[in-house]
């Protein structure tokens, strides 16, 4: 076999490996969040172990290193875009990550710091280690607990318009329960008189500055980066150089490594040389809205304005929501 077909046979393999890899994970991680009983957690230990086995003969990853707790979460928010910043940031060499959500500083964080530890992918001393779980940026105990296990965590929040984000939060719902009352239902507790009902979450994440404001009580404002979820669909390439400047890392990802994909209507990696793998989010990514009526949108819009308005002066951007 001639020097560049070995060359291309190890990258395909290196390649098909790196999926396997992912999808043992996944199952990994689910079993834990389906279950709560600790033999379940002994057996995603064990897949966890066997997954660091196949790292570690991945030529990407490091034959060494050391599990890590995170030092940087994508905490939020859901449906902002979360899933493509990590799957974005993790292509750089010195970022590795969990590509599930371990929802630990939610939901199971009884389970103590050295499970959490188990759940990471092994690191050099170079590397960052991520995770992201959207649900932690509306989570009350979320910003404690994680300052308990480190006050120089950084974080990424995703943010995206509140209105566009409630339906795009409302259509998944619905894919997945289709006899709920319409958005209309949910979102007003009398929608003549335009109240609306903050206590439905789809409405209440979007409340970002009232969130923002607890997790102020335990980070300091530099220590929370904002990617804007619009622009990272304009202009992946800016908004991920920004979360790389965040992270301290060299600015390896660029326009180089991303195309827009007119069928998915969204911007894809570019398919490494001779690999066969999708680079594109999958189908829960992207999805066609829920229609809803214009004006329902104005009064989301009048709702959200002070809430969008007071976020703006907070971390000193302007998202131009209005
Ligand atoms: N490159 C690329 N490809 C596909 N989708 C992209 C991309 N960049 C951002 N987005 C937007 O990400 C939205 C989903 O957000 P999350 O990943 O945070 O969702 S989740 O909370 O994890 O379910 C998803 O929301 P919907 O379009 O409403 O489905 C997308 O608009």
């Amino acid at each position: 076999m001639g020097s560049k077909k070995l060359l291309q046979k190890s990258h395909y393999c290196t390649i098909s490996a790196k999926a396997r890899v992912i999808s043992d994970e996944t199952r990994a991680v689910r079993l834990a969040n389906l279950t709560g009983n600790q033999s379940k957690h002994s057996a995603l230990q064990k897949t966890q172990d066997v997954l660091d086995h196949k790292q570690s003969n991945n030529s990407n990853s490091p034959k060494y290193g050391n599990k890590k707790l995170p030092n940087a979460l994508i905490v939020g928010v859901k449906k902002g875009g979360t899933r493509a910043v990590l799957e974005f940031i993790r292509i750089h060499p010195d970022v590795r990550a969990l590509g599930t959500e371990p929802h630990f500083f939610d939901r199971n964080y009884d389970k103590g710091l050295d499970w959490y530890r188990g759940l990471m992918p092994r690191t050099l001393d170079s590397q960052i280690t991520m995770e992201k779980t959207p649900s932690y940026f509306v989570t009350r105990e979320a910003p404690r607990r994680i300052s308990n296990m480190s006050r120089e965590t950084k974080l990424i929040v995703v943010v995206r318009n509140p209105v566009t984000r409630a339906i795009s939060d409302y259509t998944q719902t619905l894919s997945k329960k289709p006899d709920i009352p319409s958005f209309e239902e949910l979102a007003f507790k009398n929608r003549s008189q335009g109240i609306v009902d903050t206590s439905w979450n789809a409405i209440r994440i979007g409340m970002y500055i009232l969130h923002l404001e607890n997790w102020l009580q335990y980070f300091r404002l530099s220590q929370i980066h904002f990617v804007s979820g619009e622009r990272l669909i304009t202009d992946p390439a800016g908004e991920l150089g920004r979360v790389q400047d965040f992270l301290g890392l060299k600015r390896i990802i660029t326009d180089k490594h991303f195309y827009f994909n007119r069928t998915k209507g969204f911007p894809c990696l570019k398919k490494p040389e001779s690999s066969s793998q999708p680079r594109c989010l999958g189908k829960s990514k992207g999805r066609t809205h829920v229609q809803i009526d214009q004006e329902v949108i104005e009064q989301l819009r009048e709702f959200y304005r002070p809430f969008n308005v007071k976020f703006y002066e907070m971390v000193g951007h302007d998202f131009r929501w209005d």
